[in-house]
């Protein structure tokens, strides 16, 4: 059985159809990349996948439960956990209070502060940001805040993690550095994995399985290798963008 499966999924804002008859089944323990070009759908898949918007059709399951009409906290619960394109930390909070808030909550929650300080703790050290453990969120480095936001997401203890766009703005040495902790992490936490990003070549690197997505339609999917190399994704994705 799939850890999640996407069943016919389609999604319109008003009259803009953002995702069309999708259909996608993710195993435990994959890492599979959703590429396409801007306004695809991609973020749009994640926020119906985590619930912070509801399907206009289809059914979406996880872990043999339906999803598609819960809450965006009890598939949080359930244990599925996203990063947002656009980090927001706590920036007034330390960078390991901003983990135990996150602990604290979801699928591990753990209600008693100190474990949940423990449990941070120690994944800030996983994520190598345990030096700046009492540093005030706000004040790290772009790369260090989309470091944030994973273990943010990690502290809730997901089987399935959501990633978009972690590594959009970051240096090519922080990029290395970034998929180095991103292969880390699957691995330590047993994590299943679906990251969404424009970097192609991160994405070979990352990922057993691509899935193109395009006008809101999954246009291919397959092994990075043939991905490239799809003369469809090639003209309808790189055609249209330099990078
Ligand atoms: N909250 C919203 N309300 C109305 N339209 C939306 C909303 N969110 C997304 N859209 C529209 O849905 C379509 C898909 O957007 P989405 O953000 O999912 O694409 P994307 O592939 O993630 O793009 P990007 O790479 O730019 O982040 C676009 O046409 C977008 O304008």
């Amino acid at each position: 059985m799939s850890l999640l499966r996407l069943d016919d999924v389609s999604k319109s804002y008003g009259g803009v159809s953002a995702i069309r008859n999708f259909s996608l089944h993710v195993e435990e323990g994959e890492i599979v990349g959703l590429m396409g070009a801007n306004g695809a759908g991609k973020t749009t898949a994640f926020s119906l996948i985590a619930g912070t918007q509801p399907v206009t059709n289809g059914e979406i399951w996880f872990a043999g439960a339906r999803i598609d009409q819960m809450s965006a906290y009890q598939i949080n619960r359930l244990g599925i956990a996203r990063t947002f394109q656009i980090v927001r930390p706590f920036v007034g909070l330390t960078v390991l209070e901003n983990l135990v808030v996150a602990a604290m909550h979801g699928h591990q929650a753990e209600p008693a502060r100190a474990a949940a300080e423990a449990r941070s703790f120690a994944i800030l050290q996983e994520l190598g940001l345990a030096r700046q453990a009492d540093h005030l969120a706000g004040t790290l480095t772009l790369a260090g805040r989309k470091r944030l936001e994973i273990a943010r997401a990690i502290a809730t203890g997901p089987r399935l993690l959501l990633l978009d766009e972690v590594l959009a703005g970051l240096t090519a040495t922080e990029v290395a550095a970034a998929l180095d902790m991103i292969r880390h992490v699957h691995q330590r936490y047993h994590l299943t994995l679906i990251v969404i990003e424009h970097v192609m070549r991160a994405l070979m690197k990352l990922c057993s399985r691509i899935v193109v997505l395009h006008h809101g339609e999954k246009l291919a999917e397959g092994a990075p290798n043939d991905i490239v190399v799809d003369q469809r994704v090639i003209s309808a994705y790189f055609g249209k963008r330099a990078s």
